[in-house]
């Protein structure tokens, strides 16, 4: 496959490609699920048939879920992945040349400004990915001569309808569990700051236990993940690392920073990295769904913010501080930092 290419990685990404034997086997103290249903922890919820008690209880407990009869056809998934597959095993100048807006070509970090630039991350923090940046609502003006690139973005119009049909299921049956009025938070989820994030993770042979993607929360409501046979997704729970398998035909839902705000810190923003504990490349495309940005969100545990506020707070935070702070800058009475 052209992805295998060492022209196509990032020219900090190439200096380890020699020794691509001996790669990491795991760790102690995490399981790491082999992809059968045996060894999956997640809870399970089916958007054909919501659960509303079991959905509170897992928000709760969890902050994350596997979803299942999400009803976006096989065929769609398997389409996505190989396209952006074979973007990917572009040359690394072609991927910086070719995608610049609105679709964006970005690596070693998946912290971006508002327009899709990489934040600058130093050499000992690089996260080990690259990935493209997809704003949904800004795709009708990719212009292109290229078919790979048309058709790429012609499934991704259509996969993008489905996440949002998706999240405002979700958002929906959250809103009614956590007893809020749904006309008064419709704002609150805004299908057009849907992007998608398609990643790619390279080998990382020499680096044993080192992490692909660095711990932390999502800033969205909901974000929806879909990953390959690969894995290598991590959740922090009661203390313990536990393995999100990869499982075939199945969605992780995250709830994220705006959603735990919205439910009053009833529901948690759920800890989670990405270590890639196979000698392979993996790829994941991530789906991030915020507020509308101005409108400022009510909650008794926070002072008032927008999440434009808090988007601005993230980033000066990664460019002062090397790291997001998060939701404890808005937390009321919290002496912390
Ligand atoms: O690639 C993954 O599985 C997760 C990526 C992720 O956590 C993120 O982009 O926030
Ligand atoms: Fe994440």
């Amino acid at each position: 496959m052209a992805g295998t290419e060492v022209s196509s990685y990032p020219p900090l990404f190439r200096e380890e490609k020699g020794s691509i034997h001996g790669g990491v086997e795991g760790e102690e103290g995490v399981k790491v699920g082999g992809g059968s249903s045996e060894s999956d922890p997640l809870p399970v919820m089916d958007l054909e048939c919501m659960e509303m008690e079991k959905l509170g209880e897992v928000c709760r407990e969890w902050g994350i879920f596997r979803l299942v009869n999400h009803g976006i056809p096989l065929s769609l998934l398997s389409q996505l992945e190989d396209h952006a597959k074979r973007l990917f095993g572009l040359p690394f100048e072609s991927k910086e040349a070719v995608f610049t807006t609105p679709v964006s070509y970005f690596w070693g970090t998946p912290a971006l400004t508002k327009s899709g630039v990489a934040l600058s991350q130093t050499p000992q923090n690089v996260n080990w990915v690259e990935g493209f940046n997809v704003p949904l609502s800004q795709l009708p003006l990719l212009q292109t001569q290229d078919p790979i690139i048309a058709s790429f973005r012609l499934i991704l119009e259509e996969y993008g309808r489905h996440l949002s049909r998706i999240a405002r299921t979700l958002f929906e049956a959250m809103a009614k569990n956590l007893g809020h009025d749904p006309k008064q938070y419709e704002s609150s989820l805004d299908e057009s700051s849907g992007i998608v994030r398609v990643y790619r993770y390279p080998l990382r042979p020499n680096r044993d236990h080192a992490s692909h993607m660095e711990v932390h929360t999502d800033s969205s409501v909901l974000s929806i993940l879909n990953q390959d046979e690969v894995g290598g997704l991590e959740v922090l729970k009661d203390g313990e690392w536990l393995s999100a398998s990869p499982i075939s035909n199945t969605l992780v839902i995250n709830v994220g920073d705006m959603m735990q705000v919205i439910s009053n810190d009833k529901y948690k923003s759920v800890i989670h990295r990405v270590k890639v504990a196979k000698e392979r490349e993996r790829l994941s495309i991530c789906y991030f769904v915020f507020p509308e940005e101005n409108t400022v969100i009510k909650s008794s545990k926070y002072r008032p913010f927008s999440y434009n506020d808090f988007r601005s707070q993230v980033q000066e935070d990664i460019k002062t501080l090397g790291h997001k702070v998060g939701l404890k800058r808005f937390k009321i009475n919290d002496d912390s930092d």
